[in-house]
């Protein structure tokens, strides 16, 4: 490749640099997802199978009995009318095939004919049924399956939500709702398969024994192949999984708006288009090398059934040649081996899909057991009507993966309630680390939270929350309107006015709903029409606004002046003094250290670890960790006002 243009010599260009490496070639950390979820065996899919189709079985009941009733008793009889038109068939070629004159040989077989075309029109009925009776169950299964899913993963703890192997499960089980919806049809295939393959092999059998063996033999081959390739694409499909999720982020990261001005000034683009690329790439090899696979085993297989299929008729023409079998039972044992092997052939292909379906319901069930396991627990102690103190005794809490130190290492602490307790350390010191733990978000490692000598990990989990209200330093900006984002904060309760404009008050943002072309009801989404944008203060202000709506009796804030201008960051901090005084306990988390002088108390962190506590003044006056960092910003205000000229 040349070097042309600014590039210097030996350099490559700009554009070579952009697209295929220089310095843009570094990873965006997402290559570790080459991890099979789990291995397949051909014994395990074809035991595991049962256990699948019962769970499907169990999530179709669930939706809707009385359709699952109607497919199974109509299912059933289309099979026994296949069977009773099978043998009806034979029972007309008997009687043609048989010595006399034409005229009686037909009046002979005119029951059975009757009876055929009988058995076609209940065929047909039934078929109507269970046609009807599946497509109602079908979207039923999938809202079943997908309200579980949804229902379970939202009753998770916060660990296993951002535990990476749980998020893969995630990943795979989303496509377990739309299996089980599939599996309803494949299912009904392969019972009606099945029944009319019984009929067909009785007659077979009944003919000449050496006529069923043949014909497995001569389907054998496919069902290896089917099952097979099906084993190979769904292995495929978990060690890839996160690949594609990677990949479709990428492709939203181009388009989502909150990327776009990053994009666009820093050139973001090209980067990202660089990683789609390989990334697409490697995934079209992946689905190559399948290709490649599907292919050889299909060869296989073919030339296999080629084989059984000769040996088959080779087989029934040695009988007719040895005079073992009669021309006209030779005829009818040509039509049931045809109707036999289309039979197996459709049950191969609809277990083949049932399975690869299966596999991911189970994907679904796996999902369902483990965010069970990991749910919050349910009940438990009950807290102090009104605690006095809460405290943190010996407390070490450690995030999962590797780091040099836990977030937070032997805290020890108390927080009186009813007061303002303010948290202050360096970036990462473990405050956010604190109020999640004191949220019930986390359990400690070690060591315990005591409400007035209760411990928190007994408590009732559902309590403990309902006692507090937080604003997170990247609290969810809810795509509703405005008055959804305020009263989201207590959703469980019906909307009232008057607390809604208290909240709204209460956090200073009056102004802001009255900014809004339709007020509270402004859709905050600016991507749906009608959708407006608000800034990051504005946004803040309603964020403190949902915390006031939710009226916990411990208001966590962290950061929450952050976004805010001079003047809204005094009157926020205003009003969470004034909160004080009504009794409401306030942990906040600040760097601005003006606003902390009026804390009633201060806990210093540094690395995790609890280094001061004290009131303000105390702080200031023992010169430690906390007077440094007052002093720093203090001395970012002293004005040097230079000296002026002399003259
Ligand atoms: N969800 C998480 N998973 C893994 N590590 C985390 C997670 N959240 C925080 N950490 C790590 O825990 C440590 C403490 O983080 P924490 O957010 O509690 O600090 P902080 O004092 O609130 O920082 P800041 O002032 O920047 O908000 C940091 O080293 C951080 O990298």
């Amino acid at each position: 490749m040349g070097s042309k243009g600014d590039s210097g010599p030996g350099e490559p260009s700009a554009s070579e640099r952009l697209l295929f490496g220089g310095p843009l070639r570094y990873d965006t950390g997402w290559s570790q997802h080459n991890d099979a979820f789990l291995e397949l065996s051909f014994r395990s899919m074809v035991t595991r199978l049962p256990a699948m189709l019962r769970s499907s079985f169990r999530l179709a009941w669930q939706a809707d009995p009385r359709a699952v009733r109607t497919v199974l008793v109509a299912e059933a009889c289309r099979g026994v009318t296949q069977a009773v038109s099978l043998l009806a068939v034979n029972s007309v070629l008997g009687r043609l095939i048989s010595g006399g004159a034409i005229a009686d040989r037909l009046r002979g077989a005119a029951p059975a004919l009757v009876t055929m075309a009988a058995v076609m029109v209940v065929g047909t009925l039934l078929r109507a049924a269970s046609t009807y009776a599946t497509g109602r169950l079908e979207p039923k299964v999938e809202r079943v399956a997908t309200e579980l899913y949804l229902e379970r993963a939202a009753a998770v703890e916060l660990a296993a939500i951002e535990d990476h192997a749980f998020h893969k499960l995630l990943d795979t089980a989303q496509y377990g709702a739309m299996s089980a919806r599939h599996m309803i049809s494949y299912a009904t295939n392969v019972m009606n398969a099945l029944i009319s393959l019984v009929a067909a092999a009785g007659v077979l059998t009944v003919l000449h024994p050496a006529l069923l063996p043949l014909l497995a033999t001569m389907t054998v081959p496919s069902a290896w192949g089917a099952l097979t390739n099906a084993r190979r694409h769904y292995e495929s499909f978990h060690t890839w999984v996160q690949h594609v999720r990677a990949g479709r982020l990428i492709g939203s990261l181009l388009t989502e708006p909150e990327a776009a001005p990053e994009i666009r000034v820093h050139g973001v683009g090209p980067f990202l288009l660089h990683h789609f690329h390989e990334m697409s790439e490697s995934a079209e090899a992946e689905q190559a090398r399948l290709a490649r696979l599907t292919a050889r085993t299909g060869l296989i297989a073919a030339t296999w059934t080629g084989l059984a299929t000769a040996a088959t008729y080779a087989t029934l023409g040695g009988l007719l040649l040895s005079g073992a079998m009669a021309l006209s039972v030779a005829g009818t044992a040509v039509i049931a081996i045809r109707t036999g092997s289309a039979s197996l052939d459709t049950l191969v292909l609809a277990v083949n899909q049932l399975h690869e379906e299966a596999l991911f319901v189970g994907d679904l069930q796996k999902l369902y057991v483990e965010a069970a396991e990991r749910a919050i627990p349910v009940g438990g102690a009950a807290l102090p009507e009104e605690p006095r103190e809460i405290r943190f005794e010996n407390v070490t809490f450690s995030y999962p993966g590797e780091a040099t130190h836990p977030a937070l290492d032997d805290v020890s602490l108390a927080l009186p309630l009813g007061r303002i307790i303010a948290l202050v350390g360096e970036n990462g010191s473990g405050k956010t680390t604190l109020v999640k733990l004191l949220a019930g978000l986390y359990r400690p490692d070690r060591g315990r939270i005591l409400w007035d000598g209760v411990d928190a990990v007994t408590v009732d989990r559902r309590q403990l929350a309902d006692r507090i209200a937080m604003v997170a330093q990247n609290f969810k900006r809810w795509p509703f309107t405005a008055r959804v984002n305020v009263a989201v904060g207590r959703s469980a309760t019906p909307i009232t006015e008057e607390r809604l404009a208290g909240a709204v008050a209460e956090a200073g943002a009056q102004e802001v709903v009255a900014d809004l072309p339709r007020g509270l009801d402004t859709l905050l989404a600016r991507s749906f029409s009608g959708g407006h944008e608000l800034s990051g203060g504005q946004w803040q202000r309603l964020g403190i606004a949902r915390a006031a709506y939710r009226k916990g009796r411990i208001l966590i804030v962290d950061e929450p002046t952050a976004a805010l201008d001079a003047r809204a960051e005094l009157e926020v901090f205003e009003k969470i003094r004034a909160l004080a005084g009504t009794g409401q306990t306030v942990v906040l988390i600040t760097h601005r250290l003006a606003s902390v002088r009026h804390a009633d108390l201060v806990h210093v962190l540094d690395q995790g670890r609890l280094v001061e506590s004290g009131t303000p003044d105390e702080l200031l006056a023992s010169g430690g960790v906390y007077a440094e960092l007052y002093a720093l910003q203090a001395d970012q205000f002293t004005v040097k006002v230079p000296a002026p000229k002399a003259g």
